[in-house]
Order: structure tokens, then sequence, then C-alpha cells
């Protein structure tokens, strides 16, 4: 059955009066009758109940109405979806740690890139911790970061994975108060290599306030990539997102510290505006995120 016949048989079926339904659907009273008569004579069954005034639906035009409301509602949204994504046009620039770049986005850039082929992307690639910032200062429309603590206005978040903080150490001893694998960490003496800013590094400044210590930090780098790959030369303990270590061609090289404090995880997950949700492509990207998120 096609949906022109659907439409034919539900506008009858609603109407119940052959005169009105033929000129509603453009067809002539004989043209509507022979409609009806295929498909009364696909299934094998009178779909209506004619007497000399009025038309009723048998029960089996009663089903056939519920399935043409069905078939007809969802090819109207099926139709209607299809014309909105080929509308979505203009750009999108997006803001991801290589880390990110590699794990957390590829399946969502891949759908969004399939739905949305007119819309032109950028993607850009730097230090996890200034994530946030870019969206603020409208340097960026999207971008995927670990959600700060506290409430920001005018800022919206999705999240998408949660992600522990964990201390790593060289797996050869590198200077001096290095810790080696299995040692207890004391962060008043280890020789720390932190990121400038960003949640890790307010989360472990606030630890060490609490517990009055004064850390030894020998290096300060940008991009949690990078801590890795200082951690690895030697130069002392890092604090990384677990997924940056799993994603790092130099994970086999550092170790894991086991005792050491616990930091509350990272929530990672997609941040923009909320002018800038008003813009179609981003939106487009949000949903889909959305839509996805719900399937996990
Ligand atoms: C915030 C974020 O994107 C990651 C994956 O945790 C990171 O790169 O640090």
């Amino acid at each position: 059955m096609d949906l022109r016949e659907l439409e034919i048989f539900l506008t009858l079926a609603e109407l119940k009066h052959f005169g009105r339904a033929s000129q509603a659907c453009n067809l002539s009273p004989s043209a509507l009758t022979r409609t009806i008569q295929r498909m009364e004579e696909k299934l094998e069954q009178p779909l209506f109940l004619r007497d000399n005034r009025t038309v009723t639906l048998s029960p089996a035009g009663e089903r056939l109405k519920a399935y043409a409301r069905l078939c007809l509602n969802e090819w109207q949204s099926l139709r209607s979806s299809i014309r909105n994504e080929q509308a979505v046009t203009g750009s999108l620039s997006i803001y991801a740690s290589i880390t990110a770049v590699y794990s957390l986005l590829p399946e969502l850039l891949e759908s969004f890139r399939e739905r949305y082929p007119e819309v032109q992307l950028e993607l850009r690639t730097g230090a996890a911790e200034q994530a946030v910032a870019q969206v603020q200062s409208g340097e960026i429309d999207l971008a995927v970061a670990a959600f700060p603590d506290g409430t920001r206005p005018n800022i919206e978040f999705l999240p998408i994975v949660t992600i522990p903080l964990i201390f790593i150490a060289p797996r050869v001893a590198g200077a001096a108060e290095v810790p080696v694998p299995g040692d207890r960490l004391d962060l008043s003496r280890a020789p720390l290599v932190l990121p400038q800013t960003g949640l890790s590094r307010r989360r472990l400044d606030q630890w060490l306030k609490e517990h009055r210590i004064t850390p030894n930090i020998t290096s300060e780098v940008s991009g949690n990539e990078a801590i890795i790959a200082m951690v690895r030369l030697g130069c002392g303990v890092g604090i990384v997102p677990q997924l940056v270590l799993e994603r790092s061609p130099f994970r086999d090289e550092v170790v894991v510290l086991q005792d050491a404090p616990v930091l509350k995880p990272y929530q990672v997950g997609l941040c923009t505006s909320k002018r800038n949700l008003q813009r179609a492509s981003v939106k487009a990207f949000w949903q889909l995120a959305e839509e996805r998120s719900m399937s996990v």
C-alpha cells in the first residue's frame, strides 16, 4: 500500500462521506471508490460498511486506520527531520584536547558529518584546561571540557564521561625524591609536574591547602599530554585524568601511584554558551550528543 492510498483511506475514514472525502483528496468520486476497492482487494476484507446514507468502518478498516495514522505520522516526521538537517549550514568550531579528539569525539564527529554534510567543521586542539575559557571568550563555538566546580552563568554542559584523576611517576628512577612504584606519595617532598591552571590544579591546590602542605613544584606545563611526557623523563610526579594516560604513547613508561591522595574525578563533556546554542549548527551537534548519551 502506498502512502497516497493510505492518505485517501484515512480521509474517508475520518470524514465518513464519499463526496466530501473525494473533494478533500482532489479526486473524482469514482477514483476514490476505485482506490478503496483496490485496498479492499489487497486485504481481502471490506474496509467500510456502506448503506444508502452512511459509511462506517469495518473491524479491518478500524485496524487499517490506526496503521495509516502511524505510517503517515512517521513519514511526516522523517520528512521534516531530513529537510531540517539539510537546512543546517554554516560553520562549527570545536576545541578539544588531543586525547579528546582521539577518544571522545570520533564517533560523534562521524555521525555529525554524515547527518550534516553542509556544515563546515573546524577542529582545534589544545590544552584541556583552556577549554572553558575558549568558549567563554567567544573564541570557539563548542569545546570538550572538564566541568568546573561551581556554576558558570551562560555556560551549558553536557556530561559524557567521568574520569578519575591519578598521580603518576616515572617507571624508572628519576630525579632525587621522585617516588618509585609502590612508594607512598609524600606531596611535601616529591617534585611535581603540574598544569599551570585548570581544574586538576585547583583541586590539588585546595587539597594541599587543607593539609597545610607547601608543594615542591618543579615544572608547570600546559596540556595533560605534556605532563606525561615530562613525568616519563623523570622530572617528577604528575597528576592526569586517567583517560589521558590510557591513550598516551608513553603509558608503559610511567606508573600509577596507588598510595596517593584521592581527588574528585573529572566530569568531562561538551561545553558551549547559551548564546551559541541558539545557532543551528551548535544545536545540531548538541542534540546529536544528547541522543548518543541517551542510547549508551
Ligand atoms: C578534559 C579532557 O578533555 C580530558 C580528556 O580529560 C583531557 O584531555 O584532559
